[in-house]
């Protein structure tokens, strides 16, 4: 890498008088040498690209050119810049520009701190110490608090704030938000250093160059802007695609009408106001002829809608939106139309028999807005799904989303692909379990007894009101979202008052580090719903089970009287199948597809274990087909009949005995050899 050879010159044109020779020199070599050292090795690699438009672009010269007449406190070349430190004394200049917002007493001492190079917020609120915000953490600049004119200052240097409070510095990447009070006056700044960082889309190179549909989350500040403003960067210049910003807050193309060099040769489109972005989007599409659109911060119901017309029109879209995961995203109900949407489903019990679930599940409405996504952990690391759809089905079914782990070297700008697929993490990370439902504890003499009374009096008797449930730490929102896609939110509400409750519903960890809950509940006589995640198909049923729409049955009274706990069957079996278990059932289900039901012809299965067996039969019944034992005691084996059961089940096996013959068609009248054909076909 090459070093910073660019002499400094400072210029404060408003303190020149304060500010002595000694001083300017001290602060030069400061500022310089501490951006040289903290100089991330991204900024680095950018400056070092002789190709980089960064470099090489003439608007990029503008902050300089501005830097000699501007205002404050400027840090300049003297010499004409070379093409090797170019890049850095373009993100130098930047920075510059930046601190420019500052009173000076701030910006010297911020210039002290050793990470200024990879400076990322100051926030200044009127009254209290100033903070600047570094990848390490906070840090005070100055014990002195912010005054109105430090305020009055910085929003003097930047442009006008638009209706969604923010603002931007001309020829830059910078942003500056304000908060207001009631009388609308500007009594705090949070101004976030902005940056082209070229190489930061290396690890989605593969996904860019595809052409699919991108959708980047993440949480505020992870890198979402910056990443897709290289992605359209990439796109425009190395892969020469017509590249359309829709740009709602200047950030991705920076504040003035000509855009940053950051963004190549796409095009910039502003938009006059945040309500009119999905306007824009759809004026992009119909008048530019876009390969691709770029779209910051999908945030309403009608910027979702648009980036979904867009997509049907066969451009592919890159946009971001917030939050942590897919599963945040399935749960935003502006959102949710870019996965596809939900709906929910209640299949017959059959169906739900065969794909071994519960009756009420989740389902998607339809393709996804976007072909796979990205969420951003950090700058350097990324989940990728490659298929968005796949990933929100596993997300609806409670089961564990493929996805590839995503890490960037930053001092080889190399891309690592990790471990494919980690479901354990994920699932542990995202805490897909099992839903439980105990009553208080302590209730063990006769635990039934809250469930019993609430269950009939209050859940299957007729309500005249709606159930109320006291959520002990599992977000309102998302579970009136999951009654709501039920259809069942007028039947359930979550109140604050848990005298007030009907039931408790409580996630597990909360349970045990809080075991106070139980006595408030004991003292109440409610009972406590226990889900051990706040995955969407856990909710759907404990929702379900609330409205005592779903029986406890067996399952509850069994458990009930071993303990006050009652912990519901997992919809998949718990058991993980053995490989010959998985072989035995796709044998079976191919048999009943390809041959049985299609052809009408019966098909012997091989001889296997009498547990297998037993298993291969409750699939067949789930077909309503019946069977025949065509091997011996010790040696069982199915032959499945192109002909519809009568008999609910008509061979038994259990699971460590023999089959037992139970029906007529087990003596072999048919002899298992000549059936009619029958169109069978599973209901
Ligand atoms: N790869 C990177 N290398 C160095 N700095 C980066 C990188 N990516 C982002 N940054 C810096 O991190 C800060 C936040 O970045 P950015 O604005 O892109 O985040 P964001 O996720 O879009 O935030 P928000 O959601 O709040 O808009 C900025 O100061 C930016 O310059």
């Amino acid at each position: 890498m090459r070093a910073l050879n660019t002499r400094l010159v400072l210029i404060d044109v408003h303190n020149l008088s304060t500010f002595t020779n000694k001083e300017s020199s001290n602060y030069v070599s400061t500022f310089s040498a501490s951006f040289r050292r903290t100089m991330s090795p991204r900024h680095r690699l950018a400056s070092s690209r002789s190709s980089s438009p960064m470099i090489r672009s003439p608007e990029m010269r503008k902050p300089r050119d501005r830097m000699f007449s501007g205002n404050g406190v400027s840090i300049i070349p003297s010499n004409s810049p070379s093409t090797s430190s170019s890049g850095s004394t373009e993100a130098l200049s930047e920075l510059e520009m930046f601190l420019e917002l500052l009173p000076l007493r701030m910006r010297t001492e911020l210039m002290k701190h050793k990470e200024i190079g990879e400076l990322v917020e100051v926030v200044m609120d009127l009254g209290r110490k100033p903070l600047a915000r570094f990848p390490s953490g906070d840090w005070v600049i100055s014990e002195q608090p912010v005054k109105f004119d430090d305020l009055r200052l910085a929003v003097s240097k930047v442009g006008e704030f638009s209706d969604d409070n923010r603002s931007g510095i001309n020829n830059s990447l910078h942003r500056i938000s304000a908060i207001r009070n009631r009388k609308l006056q500007i009594i705090g700044l949070t101004c976030r250093v902005g940056r082209a960082i070229s190489g930061s889309a290396e690890m989605l190179r593969d996904l860019i160059e595809g052409g699919g549909s991108i959708l980047v989350i993440g949480p505020p500040g992870v890198g979402k802007t910056t990443l897709i403003r290289e992605i359209a960067r990439m796109l425009a210049d190395d892969h020469k695609k017509r590249v359309i910003i829709v740009d709602t807050s200047n950030e991705i193309g920076g504040d003035g009408d000509v855009p940053h060099s950051g963004i190549g040769r796409a095009r910039r489109m502003q938009v006059p106001n945040v309500n009119m972005q999905h306007n824009v989007m759809i004026e992009a599409v119909e008048n530019h002829m876009p390969e691709t659109i770029i779209i910051d911060e999908i945030g309403t119901e009608l910027e979702a809608l648009a980036a979904s017309t867009i997509a049907q029109r066969g451009v592919q879209l890159v946009g971001t939106a917030h939050g942590m995961t897919i599963d945040n995203i399935i749960k935003n109900p502006s959102l949710q139309i870019l996965v596809g949407g939900i709906e929910s489903v209640t299949l017959g019990d059959e169906e739900a028999k065969k794909r071994k679930v519960q009756k009420t599940i989740l389902e998607r409405k339809g393709p996804p807005t976007f072909t796979c996504a990205v969420e951003m952990i950090s700058r350097t690391e990324c989940r990728v799904h490659h298929r968005l759809d796949a990933t929100v089905d596993a997300i609806l079914a409670g089961k564990p989303p493929p996805f590839e782990l995503r890490h960037m070297d930053i001092e080889t700008n190399n891309s690592q692909s990790s471990t494919v697929v980690p479901e354990k993490t994920y699932a542990e990370e995202h805490k897909i379990h099992n839903a439980e439902v105990v009553t208080a504890k302590e209730d063990v003499d006769n635990p039934l007894k809250h469930f019993k009374q609430y269950t009939f009096t209050r859940s299957l008797g007729k309500r005249s009101s709606p159930v109320s449930v006291y959520a002990y730490k599992i977000l309102e929102a998302d579970l009136l979202q999951v009654a709501m896609v039920m259809g069942l939110e007028d039947e359930i509400e979550v109140t604050d008052d848990i005298g007030a409750a009907d039931v408790i519903l409580a996630s597990s960890s909360e349970m045990k580090q809080n075991p106070w809950i139980r006595g408030v509940a004991k003292f109440q006589q409610l009972p406590i719903f226990v889900i051990k995640s706040n995955t969407m198909a856990q909710m759907v049923k404990a929702i379900r089970m609330i409205l005592g729409m779903e029986s406890f049955g067996s399952l509850s009274k069994q458990q009930l009287n071993r303990s006050a706990d009652i912990k519901i069957e997992d919809d998949a079996p718990k058991r993980k199948p053995s490989l010959e278990e998985i072989d035995a059932l796709e044998e079976a289900r191919l048999a009943i597809e390809y041959i049985v039901i299609p052809g009408g012809e019966p098909v012997e299965l091989l001889p296997r274990c009498s547990d297998i067996v037993a298993r291969q039969l409750e699939l067949v019944e789930s077909y309503q087909l019946d069977v025949e034992n065509s091997g011996t005691e010790h040696n069982p084996r199915l032959q499945i009949l192109p002909r519809r059961s009568n008999k609910k089940t008509s061979v038994k096996y259990s699971k460590s005995s023999s089959p037992q013959p139970t029906s007529k068609s087990l003596t072999g009248s048919n002899g298992g050899t000549s059936f009619a054909r029958l169109p069978l076909l599973p209901e």
